[in-house]
């Protein structure tokens, strides 16, 4: 376990929201390690703030088993992960849904659908009672319903550019996502007066940047 070595270990996400999370944290006045090019995952001196870049779907598992005392990460991925973190503010970017697409003029039943959120897309399917399989992939999920390895996906809509260049409508919206900061439990009662004032200071940078907009989840 790393968590004596440092003061407190941060989870960001790799990909689009690493910038806007380091950022943000930054700007709240935590002191993040300064890294470059290099190819090494931990970063951050011992006694100080440690840095890891994990993929997205892992970030509420360091978190939830304790390793990271908080992380930055899309509510999506945390409707799929199921973990069990405190999740004290929508920093209010990387707004996007999470919405059931098809081909247009499908409107059959759902008998298969493919996603990157299985475990989402099964909770819904069991509320509607909608009984279908759900076939995990692990990236451009459109070609799914373009090759008809299945007769819908679920995934990510933002401007509709994506659905628009590949020919597929959206459906319905199952769920609202933006970037939340979540906390380790037994770290917010631990490090209760470290991570109380930087709660307060990201929460007051989100409301500051998009007031009144929420992206909590539709289901
Ligand atoms: N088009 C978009 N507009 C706004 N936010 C988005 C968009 N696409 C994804 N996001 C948000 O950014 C997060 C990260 O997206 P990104 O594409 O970097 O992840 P990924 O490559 O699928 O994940 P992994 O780390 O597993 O490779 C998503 O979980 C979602 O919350
Ligand atoms: O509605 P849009 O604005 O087009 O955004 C939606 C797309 O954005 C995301 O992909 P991204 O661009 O991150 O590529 P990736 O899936 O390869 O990571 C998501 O997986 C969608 O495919």
């Amino acid at each position: 376990m790393i968590g004596g070595r440092y003061s407190l270990v941060v989870a960001l996400p790799k990909g689009r929201n690493f910038n806007d999370g380091y950022g943000a944290l930054q700007q709240a006045g935590l002191r993040l390690p300064a890294f470059g090019a290099e190819r090494a995952l931990l970063h951050g001196q011992p006694g100080e703030v440690a840095l890891l870049e994990l993929r997205n779907h892992d970030v509420p598992t360091y978190v939830d088993l304790g390793i990271a005392d908080l992380g930055i990460v899309g509510k999506d991925v945390l409707l799929e992960s199921g973990r069990d973190v405190y999740e004290p503010v929508d920093l209010r970017t990387g707004v996007c849904r999470l919405s059931l697409i098809r081909l247009p003029g499908e409107n059959g039943p759902l008998r298969r659908i493919a996603t990157k959120y299985p475990n989402f897309t099964a909770r819904v399917l069991r509320q509607r009672g909608i009984v279908a399989d759900v076939v995990e992939l692990a990236g451009n999920v459109e070609l799914a319903a373009i090759t008809g390895l299945t007769d819908a996906i679920v995934d990510l809509v933002s401007t509709g550019a994506t659905l628009r260049a590949n020919g597929l409508v959206e459906v319905e919206v199952w769920a609202r996502s933006s970037t939340r900061l979540i906390v380790n439990r037994q770290s917010l009662k631990l490090k209760r007066e470290r991570l109380r004032p930087l709660i307060a200071r990201l929460r007051q940078q989100a409301d500051a940047q998009a007031p009144g907009q929420t992206g909590g989840a539709v289901t």
